[in-house]
Parts: structure tokens; sequence; C-alpha cells
């Protein structure tokens, strides 16, 4: 639908419905999925939205003390990790981020920035802004 990349505006909750299902369109054979984008910006909100896509019923929230949340998603499970708080790379290889990564399950990353050089070969990296009157850009790309 979109090629290799896309960029998006909006600025209502209830676009995320259409947001999300036309990302699951473009990713879907993706499982790492990377949110780049600062302090809300809307990451968290975006990923709760792609977890009902999924068929995930649980409560979707940051994880941002646990590091990783997983939910059930029928087939398949997603791993939902913030790194905001981490404090380096060694405390990701010792959760062991890359065994997540490389399950075929979804695995939507918050902040990760903070443990780049743990980057799979492929991912869908979303980067997601707001401005001052509240509208978001939002640019995909397939890596
Ligand atoms: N598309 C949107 N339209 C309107 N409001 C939104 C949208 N996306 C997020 N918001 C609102 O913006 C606020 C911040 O969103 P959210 O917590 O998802 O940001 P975040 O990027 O995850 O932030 P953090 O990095 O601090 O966790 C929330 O109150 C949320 O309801």
């Amino acid at each position: 639908m979109f090629g290799e990349s896309a960029v998006m505006r909006f600025n209502e909750l209830e676009e995320l419905e259409t947001v999300s299902a036309d990302l699951l369109h473009m990713g879907k054979d993706i499982p790492v999925w990377l949110f780049e984008g600062h302090m809300g910006a809307g990451k968290t909100t975006l990923i709760k939205a792609l977890c009902k896509q999924l068929g995930v019923r649980s409560h979707v929230q940051s994880p941002t003390f646990s590091l990783v949340n997983e939910y059930d998603a029928g087939d398949k499970l997603v791993y939902h990790f913030d790194f905001y708080r981490i404090k380096d790379e060694t405390e990701a290889l010792d959760m062991g981020v890359e065994e997540y990564f490389d399950s075929g399950h979804f695995c939507f990353v918050e902040w990760p920035g903070k443990i780049e050089f743990l980057w799979p070969l492929n991912y869908l990296l979303i980067h997601l802004e707001a401005d001052e009157n509240g509208m978001r850009m939002l640019a995909v790309k397939r890596v």
C-alpha cells in the first residue's frame, strides 16, 4: 500500500484505528517495531491501538519499570518494551532482548535509541511527533 516508507498525519484519537490498521498492513510480516518520539508524542497510545487490532484483550500500559510486558494476541504474543529507564545495553542483553527479537512474536519497543547496538537487521521504524496543537506526524520505514 505504502511501498517501503510513508508519512501519516492525524490529530484525533479516533483516527488511531485507521492508522494502526494501515501500519499493520505495511509491517505485519516484520516482528520488531521500533517507536521513536519524545515524551508524550503518543508511542504508548499507538501501541495500545495496534494491540487492539491484533486482538489483545488485556490492559496495555507502558512497562516503564518492568522493561517488558507480554500480551496474548491469539496465535501470537506481543512483547511491549520501554527502555527509557534502562541503565545500559548490558541490562537489555541480560534480560534476553535478542531472544525476544528472534522469537518471531511482535516486539513493540519504546525508546529503542537506548539499545541501538542491539537492533535486529530487519525492523519497522516508526517516528512520532506531536506539535503544539496536538497534531501528530508519523513517519514509518521498513528497514
Ligand atoms: N493521536 C492522538 N491524538 C490525541 N491525543 C493523543 C494521541 N496520541 C496520544 N495522545 C495523548 O497524549 C498523551 C501522551 O501519550 P502517550 O503516553 O502515548 O505518549 P508516549 O510517547 O508514550 O510518552 P512517554 O514516552 O512519556 O511514555 C496521552 O494523554 C494521550 O492520550
